[in-house]
């Protein structure tokens, strides 16, 4: 199968995890006979460097035509005091605007090698596996006015709504737990704000057609303790942008490392855009020890999401089980008995273990 993917990398660890998922593609590609074609486009700082904005007409243009899309991180100190429209957040939210890409899809399942990672208990940790699905184009991060007075004496964010938005990102979260345990918890603040008040009453119509799935609202607050204290009462999360945003690296605590969990940035048809939850972390940017799963497993939900290559996910995603399995672990992690290795050494294992798989080999587990 011929396929387009443009490639963002980005800043900071972008650039060396966007590095690793090509590296993955080309083996999934070889090992399957199909033809990837790479079209690497600015976004995010290194646009604004390059051209003067974080989401030149070029990269968006590009991402309109591709089949599918891979984005490392924005952002970076470099670019921190710079005015709100140039900074390298701004094009991230931009892309996935201009994408009408609502449905941020953020699954959280540890591997077992990795229980003791996590600074939590074993006990608490195991068995967890969750999905977040975090409302992506509206809310906090897009809402007019969004200003500070000239005297910087006051300033304004909005938390803006419209039903329509919210109807869709639950359909969404239904749709999904049906594939799933079928629970949904439906996250807000309704006991505060007027958007949390309208959510909750759009889960409350939805839930008679989807009579399979329970459902329960919890807030925010109490939520994030509980993901914490009590992970596996979760099966899937519906929440608005800023709340997932949260709740999400929260999560990853499960998991052991940010540096482990993937996203697929979806809508209901068309385009996607894969990223890993994690930012441009600048405190190890540049020094090749980054871990690359995050990014490499949003590799794998692209396969799964965008281009329906099922065998070839799950390829992707054993490979990252098998290298996990011989102890190998950035240094972000630890495993007993293991060995440390940089980001190049991890893809170098990943990409080892797809192309010396059997094709035929049965499907042993699927991440996501
Ligand atoms: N999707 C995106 O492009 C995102 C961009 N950002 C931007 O990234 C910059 C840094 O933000 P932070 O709050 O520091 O969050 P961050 O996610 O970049 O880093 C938080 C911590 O996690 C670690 N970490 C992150 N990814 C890792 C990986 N792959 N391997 C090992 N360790 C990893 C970092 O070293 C750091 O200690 C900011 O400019 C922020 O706006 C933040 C989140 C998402
Ligand atoms: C630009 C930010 C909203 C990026 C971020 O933290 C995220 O999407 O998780
Ligand atoms: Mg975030």
């Amino acid at each position: 199968m011929k396929k387009r993917i443009v490639l963002l990398p980005g800043d900071g660890v972008g650039q060396e995890v966007v590095q690793s998922a090509r590296e993955v593609l080309d083996a999934i590609a070889e090992q399957f006979d199909h033809e990837f074609s790479y079209q690497a486009c600015d976004i995010g700082g290194a646009a604004v460097d390059c051209s003067g904005t974080p989401f030149p007409a070029e990269t968006e243009d590009a991402c309109h035509q591709a089949d599918a899309i891979l984005l490392g991180a924005v952002g970076g100190p470099k670019w921190d005091q710079n005015p709100s429209h140039l900074r390298p957040e701004k094009g991230l939210l931009q892309l996935r605007k201009s994408l009408g890409l609502f449905a941020n899809l953020r699954p959280i399942k540890g591997f077992s090698q990795l229980l003791h990672a996590s600074p939590l208990k074993e006990e608490v940790v195991g068995g967890s596996d969750l999905l977040i699905v975090r409302e992506l184009t509206g809310g906090l991060y897009f809402g007019t006015p969004s200003e500070i007075s000239k005297d910087r004496e006051s300033v304004v964010d909005t938390l803006a709504y419209q039903r329509m938005e919210i109807e869709r990102i639950v359909e969404k979260a239904f749709q999904s737990a049906r594939l799933r345990r079928k629970h949904l918890t439906s996250v807000d603040k309704a006991n505060v704000l007027e958007s949390s008040k309208l959510w909750r009453e759009v889960v409350e119509e939805k839930k008679a057609e989807y009579p399979d799935v329970t459902v329960e609202h919890q807030l925010v607050d109490s939520a994030a303790m509980k993901l914490i204290t009590n992970p596996t009462q979760f099966d899937v999360i519906v929440t608005e942008n800023m709340f997932g945003d949260i709740l999400s690296d929260e999560a990853s605590v499960l998991t052991g490392s940010l540096g482990m969990l993937p996203s697929a940035s979806v809508r209901t048809d068309g385009v996607g855009l894969y990223e890993p939850v994690h930012g441009s972390a600048p405190d190890i940017a540049g020094k090749g020890v980054a871990n690359p799963i995050a990014m490499i497993l949003s590799t794998a939900m692209m396969l799964r999401h965008s281009f329906q290559m099922d065998e070839e996910a799950c390829a992707v995603e054993e490979a990252v089980q098998e290298v996990l399995n011989f102890g190998y672990h950035t240094a972000d992690l630890h495993i007993k008995g293991g060995e440390q290795v940089n980001t190049k050494e991890m893809t170098r294992h990943v990409v080892e273990g797809i192309s010396s798989r059997n094709v035929s080999e049965s499907i042993m587990s699927c991440y996501a």
